[in-house]
């Protein structure tokens, strides 16, 4: 699989999997440079094995997270900033992963990443998703979750911008079809959720807010992918999956310590004790919710962040987009929301069409650098 300028290769060696992907943006097709070595067959579905992982972690993880989010707020939750340190704060979990792949650069080759730039790196990144956790979670919480799905389609528009911009993502018809199909699906995921209960209560001006903060929201995202995709090339310089556990933990660590001090600094720390007596479903159900909702995000923020280190940051934000029609249909099966006249199903059907476009694209590219490289 090859994606621009980021080509990944696994890299199998004494029984633990490392992801490799070039020191500098090369051309397309420099991922086969390893269907030279004799194992490449070998190394190619090592690959594309752990790119489905990162798939089905992100779609798995953001999927339950959403659900999880819809589910706090319908049993009462009410803060904007918990649910901006739920996004963030499971990272410690990702420790674990580290015993599996340890970082390798204190072997003294010159893949060792600079550490000064390196830490710059994680907070600038860790602040822009505190930012941006926090315009997603205020957008829900202002707009009704049909407006905010329509504005939320605008994401992969954003994303090919940025990626054409900072990546040198190169744009195909396969790409730009699919692009098309996925922000088609949303807007129709987006019409077939129920229209904005004037009753809600909601002024006109936080309605405005809310509008702005999901554009920002949308915008900021697709930002951070490909700005993560160009640190993971130009600073970032350990090729192992290493990588992508430490920009995931020290990028949430940050975002984490930003939203407990707006916690503390909104004063919505002092509700949190009341908010849990009284959540419907009790406290020890507001506990698991959240918990559960933490670990959700990591899954998710993984698998996006994997996706970025193998493939791009494109390819992961049309995996994440791609999945977002399969949520209204748990939202029918746990919330007993309406079908809306099999609307949710074409978005779906939709949705399928673009992944499978964007697929096809890669498996083209594929095709033409292994026949380039024999
Ligand atoms: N804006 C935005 N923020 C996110 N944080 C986690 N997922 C998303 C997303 O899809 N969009």
């Amino acid at each position: 699989m090859t994606d621009n300028n980021n080509n990944g290769a696994a890299n199998a060696s004494s029984g633990d999997v490392q992801i490799q992907i070039p020191a500098a943006p090369k051309a397309e097709g420099a991922a086969t440079q390893d269907a030279e070595s004799g194992s490449s067959e070998a190394k190619n579905w090592r690959r594309w094995f752990i790119v489905a992982v990162d798939i089905l972690f992100l779609i798995v993880g953001q999927t339950s997270a959403s659900l999880l989010g819809r589910y706090y707020y319908s049993q009462g939750g009410n803060s904007k900033w918990m649910s901006t340190f739920m996004q963030t704060a499971g990272f410690p979990i990702l420790f674990f992963g580290l015993f599996f792949f340890p970082s390798k650069s204190s072997s003294g080759q010159s893949d060792e990443s600079p550490i000064a730039k390196t830490a710059l790196v994680y907070i600038v990144l860790g602040l822009i998703i505190a930012a941006d956790d926090m315009m997603y979670n205020s957008g829900l919480h202002y707009l009704p979750v049909s407006t905010y799905s329509l504005i939320c389609a605008s994401q992969l528009a954003f994303s090919v911008v940025f990626s054409y911009v900072l990546n040198s993502q190169k744009l195909s018809g396969l790409i730009f079809n699919s692009v098309i199909l996925l922000t088609l699906s949303d807007l129709l995921v987006g019409v077939s959720e129920e229209p904005y209960d004037e009753s809600a209560g909601v002024s006109r001006g936080k309605y405005l807010l809310g509008v702005v903060l999901t554009l920002g929201a949308s915008c900021t995202y697709s930002l951070i992918l490909s700005l993560m995709q160009l640190a993971f090339e130009n600073v970032i310089k350990e090729r192992t999956y290493s990588a992508v556990l430490n920009m995931q933990i020290y990028t949430s660590l940050v975002a984490t310590f930003v939203s407990i001090i707006g916690l503390f600094a909104s004063g919505e720390w002092k509700s949190l004790k009341h908010e849990m007596d009284m959540f419907k479903s009790g406290q020890f159900s507001y506990l698991m919710t959240l918990v559960w909702s933490s670990v959700s995000w990591q899954m998710a923020s993984l698998g996006m962040v994997g996706l970025i280190f193998e493939v791009s940051s494109l390819f992961s934000n049309v995996i994440g987009t791609s999945a977002i029609p399969i949520i209204p249909f748990f939202g029918v099966m746990i919330f007993h929301d309406k079908m809306n006249n099999g609307v949710k199903i074409i978005a779906m059907l939709v949705s399928v069409w673009g992944f499978v476009s964007y697929v096809y694209h890669h498996y083209l590219e594929d095709r033409k650098a292994r026949k380039a490289s024999s």
